[in-house]
């Protein structure tokens, strides 16, 4: 089993637009409204991948109720901890291939220490089931920024592998806690490692404790430096649509890869073409299966 790790879960709300005007009234073409934040996104595309997964982080008040009760309905197993704050909702407002895609991410519930502290001993009861962990997305307030690093030295603690997907101080504290692999995007690193280049970057980071780091590079492919080498994935061409949910369409391919086994070139591969797929699909946590077909085979790997 894998478990996914959303301390920030959210309510995802989708407005396909033909395009915004910001000075007059947008009328939207179709809305989609469900669980989201980037580890229920991931749970969902390995569980279509034929994985079993198990969905906890923290969820709150009536939007949280929401949350739960569209993981249900998907039958995405869940053990979310409740809390007292109101979960978010996230808006996602796409545009299709001209139009671009905006995103407006709430904050999130304020968390007091006591709910941490019962969610880290439910998160500590899961891994004792889990081959892997991600733990992804923004934190909640009230939540300490190397709280990752904290849960990912539980992991590796237990031997559990653990994929890292975070921005800012989060993903600073995060190596310390010797993840098995962090996942920036090329945004996220730059900001965390603002001298050299993405392999430099890659580096400090592995230098500071992550065992391997995995770089996203949009439609350019990915990054990844390991203890087995450095390695680039090139895409065939641009896949157009919503990216929204394609870093986590990616980290996905890279759970996968990791409780296989697969060797990084092949899980560069999948990776690569699971994050392409999702870029094609309307909505995150969704990927095209015929782009994926398509795309896998012809990525180039070096
Ligand atoms: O936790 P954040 O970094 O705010 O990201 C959450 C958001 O990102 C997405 O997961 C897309 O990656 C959305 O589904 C949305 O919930």
């Amino acid at each position: 089993m894998i478990l996914t790790v959303t301390l920030n879960a959210a309510l995802d709300v989708t407005y396909e637009v033909p395009g915004v005007d910001w000075d007059g009234v947008n009328r939207v073409r179709s809305v989609h409204r469900r669980a989201g934040g980037k580890g229920v996104n991931v749970a969902r595309v390995l569980r279509g991948l034929g994985q079993e997964v198990l969905v906890t982080g923290l969820a709150g008040g009536a939007t949280g109720r929401a949350v739960e009760a569209d993981l249900e309905a998907a039958g995405l197993p869940g053990a979310l901890v409740r809390v007292a704050g109101e979960s978010r909702t996230t808006l996602v407002v796409s545009g299709g291939a001209e139009g671009g895609t905006a995103l407006f991410n709430e904050p999130g519930p304020e968390v007091t220490a006591a709910e941490l502290r019962e969610f880290v001993r439910v998160y500590e009861g899961l891994l004792a089931r889990a081959d892997a962990v991600v733990v992804s997305g923004s934190l909640p307030r009230g939540v300490p920024a190397d709280t990752y690093a904290h849960l990912a030295a539980l992991a590796a603690e237990r031997r559990v592998p653990a994929i890292v997907d975070a921005d800012g101080e989060p993903l600073l504290h995060a190596p310390a806690g010797r993840p098995a692999i962090l996942k920036p995007n090329a945004d996220e690193l730059t900001r965390a490692v603002p001298h050299g280049g993405p392999v430099e970057g890659a580096e400090h980071l592995r230098s500071r404790g992550a065992e391997s780091v995995v770089v996203s590079l949009g439609a350019d492919g990915l990054l990844a430096v390991t203890p087995d080498g450095t390695f680039r994935a090139r895409m065939p061409y641009k896949v157009e649509g919503n990216p929204t949910g394609a870093g986590d369409s990616l980290v996905a391919g890279l759970a996968l890869g990791l409780v296989e086994g697969t060797a990084w070139p092949d899980r560069l591969r999948r990776a690569a073409a699971l994050g392409a797929a999702a870029v094609a699909a309307p909505v995150a946590g969704d990927f095209d299966a015929d782009v994926y077909a398509h795309v896998h085979p012809l990525i180039d790997l070096t």
